[in-house]
């Protein structure tokens, strides 16, 4: 095993504190911030609907994230209220510590043996057992070793899953069986104390298996938040930022009273698949996000450095009243820049002076029309025609092939055709293609339409703008002032205008002047490859794919070797890291902000301290001492007389809970309820 150390770092800023941070040098703003460590707050009102940016629902489409193919979807411009589901989510991470633990390569399974084994024994040492929710894919396989642990007590463990798919359990797809095959078949996991998800459609296993879960006692599962809480939720992530089965974007995100959740149209197939939901893995008591190896860097960075809307990327939603940690290696930690989460720049996308988490109180507050780290603040004047994600009001209308409202999420849709614009699949794939045509960095977003007759024959030229150098203007600036392309319609319809950045906030270009040099370089060297291009030919045949394009994040040409001259940042091996996640002030008052007084953050009540380091687990949970373990209480004199002491472990005292434990509640707990 090997040895890791946490080290955590309070985050609760009060605005005395943002004072003192603008009057004081960085060295003392440090240790300042080490200094609030004691204070570290998390408060889970603000959950609350009403502090919501959308207190009456949340768009649809949120964009904003970065997308896979290395393009960012473009902001929601919406001010309105959207789909009129309430918005529950946003992000209440003010205060709240969480640990990233990057491992040496090749030694993230026996961290993460060590990193349960503690979960275990204390948990046990508490209540007498320990649960625990497995996932699936490579979280999973990491814990083989399990196998082998010699100072873990298994007979009190009791075993869920925060996600299945709807396979039989013998299916090599089957979560359950992952897990059987990693450790659990050779481990001494009382079988009764492994609850499966059994193998029916996603609405009868989701309710069987939320049944099973409210079946089980208090003492097993604490209710927090209205929630079961479990003592560790292992869960991975994948490319497009899902964890457990809950998608970006997905109904299944904005689900606030369920355990468990049918999925009927998961994007990663298998499509059938149930998952626990956010209000369920956010109960628990701590919850482990593993994702090690190089292929899980760019979403490591992404989840961790670029904050998207919520919805955007689950992962960035998982914020546990207990503890939370980023289970990452060497190769997973090597796109993140952590020097710059000391100079309090998580978010590559904030504006220099703009940051959520700069002291800058008075810079924070952004202006009539400002942009809050690249999304829209309410304080945008609604867009003639440009309704959510960019996409205009006449293309959300439905179109004769598409038989849903023709303004999905781009993450959503079935890929296009990439071999040509004229194949995309609609206004924002079409106009993402003419920009990508034209060696513009990314669509920014889509214009109302001109009249077809002011249309110019040719696309316009394009100024170049070296991405690498900090902007003298501001975004909002920038967008006032973008590139502007002609698309023409397919099917007669007429020209459109589409609006191409022709900058993206890039974390190199904070990077050292020495290194920043380079960089150009690599960028110079590829604008002389773009004017070598024959722009003629380009526009004639503009392939998505193919001709100039900047350099954003998984573009063709971000070549190797620029790449090979980024430099390595921040993590080292065995390096524990804190996090500081970012301020939503999209919640402030438009007039508060405007003001540029300093602010009072209105929507962090100082309430209940959810401490990171000791939980406070539900007042519902009996103390320690009063109930040592799962086999005490009332109940355990009867089940001790007539069961093995394991087996009293999955008691049912389900009074607390949801009183909708079914009939087939009563065939899935144990035979002596
Ligand atoms: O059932 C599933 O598909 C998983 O629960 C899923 O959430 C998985 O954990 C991630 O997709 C990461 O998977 P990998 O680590 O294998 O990429």
């Amino acid at each position: 095993m090997i040895a890791q150390t946490q080290l955590k770092l309070g985050l609760k800023v009060s605005p005395r504190f943002q004072r003192q941070c603008r009057t004081q040098k960085p060295a003392v703003v440090q240790q300042r911030r080490t200094a609030l460590s004691v204070s570290a707050q998390f408060d889970v009102a603000t959950h609350n609907a009403s502090q919501s940016q959308w207190p009456t629902g949340v768009p649809p489409d949120m964009g904003g994230h970065l997308m896979p193919s290395g393009e960012y979807c473009p902001p929601s411009r919406s001010t309105t209220s959207g789909t009129g589901i309430p918005h529950v989510f946003q992000y209440a991470n003010e205060g709240k510590d969480f640990t990233v633990l990057v491992n040496p390569n090749g030694t993230a399974s026996a961290g993460l043996v060590k990193l349960i084994s503690e979960a275990s024994a204390a948990a046990i040492a508490q209540k007498g057992c320990f649960t625990i929710a497995l996932s699936g894919g490579s979280a999973t396989e990491l814990m083989a070793p399990l196998a082998s642990a010699t100072d873990i007590d298994f007979s009190r463990w009791v075993v869920f899953w925060a996600d299945e798919r709807c396979v039989a359990q013998t299916d090599p797809a089957s979560n359950f069986k992952c897990a059987q095959d990693a450790f659990l078949s050779k481990v001494n996991i009382p079988a009764h104390q492994v609850y499966a998800v059994d193998h029916l459609p996603p609405a009868q296993a989701a309710s069987t298996y939320e049944a099973k879960i409210a079946g089980l006692s208090s003492q097993i599962l604490p209710i927090v938040n209205g929630m079961p809480q479990l003592d560790l939720i292992m869960l991975g992530v994948g490319p497009d930022g899902h964890t457990a089965s809950l998608f970006p974007n997905k109904k299944e995100l904005k689900n606030v009273s369920n355990i468990i959740l049918p999925v009927e149209d998961s994007p990663k197939p298998p499509s059938w698949r149930v998952t626990m939901s956010l209000n369920m893995i956010n109960a628990a008591a701590q919850v482990c996000i593993v994702a090690c190896g190089k292929g899980k860097a760019e979403v490591v960075q992404r989840v961790l450095e670029v904050q998207s809307l919520p919805g955007a990327v689950p992962a960035q939603m998982v914020r546990p009243v207990g503890n939370l940690t980023y289970f990452l290696d060497e190769d997973s930690a090597s796109e993140l820049n952590v020097a710059e989460w000391d100079n309090w720049k998580m978010w590559p996308r904030s504006e220099r002076g703009v940051g959520h988490n700069s002291c800058t109180a008075e810079a924070q507050s952004p202006q009539p029309g400002e942009v809050l780290n690249g999304y829209a603040a309410e304080a945008l004047p609604p867009q003639p025609g440009v309704g959510y994600n960019g996409c205009t009001a006449e293309v959300q209308l439905p179109q004769p092939d598409d038989a849903s409202s023709g303004c999905e999420p781009p993450m959503e849709r079935a890929p296009p055709v990439q071999n040509s614009c004229e194949r995309q699949q609609d206004s924002y794939e079409l106009a993402e293609c003419a920009c990508a045509a034209q060696g513009s960095c990314e669509l920014l977003e889509l214009a109302a339409a001109p009249a077809a007759s002011n249309a110019p024959a040719e696309l316009p030229e394009v100024e170049e703008v070296d991405e690498l150098q900090q902007p003298t203007t501001s975004l909002p600036q920038l967008r006032q002032q973008p590139a502007t392309a002609h698309l023409q319609q397919p099917q007669g319809g007429g020209s459109r205008a589409v609006k191409c950045n022709r900058w993206r906030p890039s974390k190199r270009a904070r990077l050292p002047q020495q290194q920043q040099k380079q960089h150009r370089a690599a960028s110079a060297a590829r604008g002389a490859t773009r004017e070598a291009a024959p722009a003629a030919a380009a526009a004639a045949a503009p392939s998505c794919l193919s001709g100039p394009r900047c350099n954003a994040r998984g573009c063709p040409s971000t070549n190797s070797a620029e790449l090979s001259q980024r430099p390595t940042h921040g993590a080292s091996a065995r390096q524990p890291i804190t996090c500081r996640p970012a301020r939503w002030l999209a919640q402030l008052p438009t007039a508060q902000r405007a003001s540029g007084a300093p602010q009072a953050v209105q929507h962090v009540p100082p309430s209940a301290v959810v401490g990171s380091a000791t939980h406070e687990r539900s007042a519902s949970a009996a103390p320690a001492a009063a109930a040592p373990s799962c086999l005490s209480g009332p109940r355990r004199k009867r089940e001790a007389a007539q069961h093995a002491p394991s087996s009293a472990m999955a008691g049912s005292a389900a009074h607390e809970r949801n009183a909708s434990a079914t009939p087939q509640t009563a065939q899935h707990v144990p035979k002596y309820v």
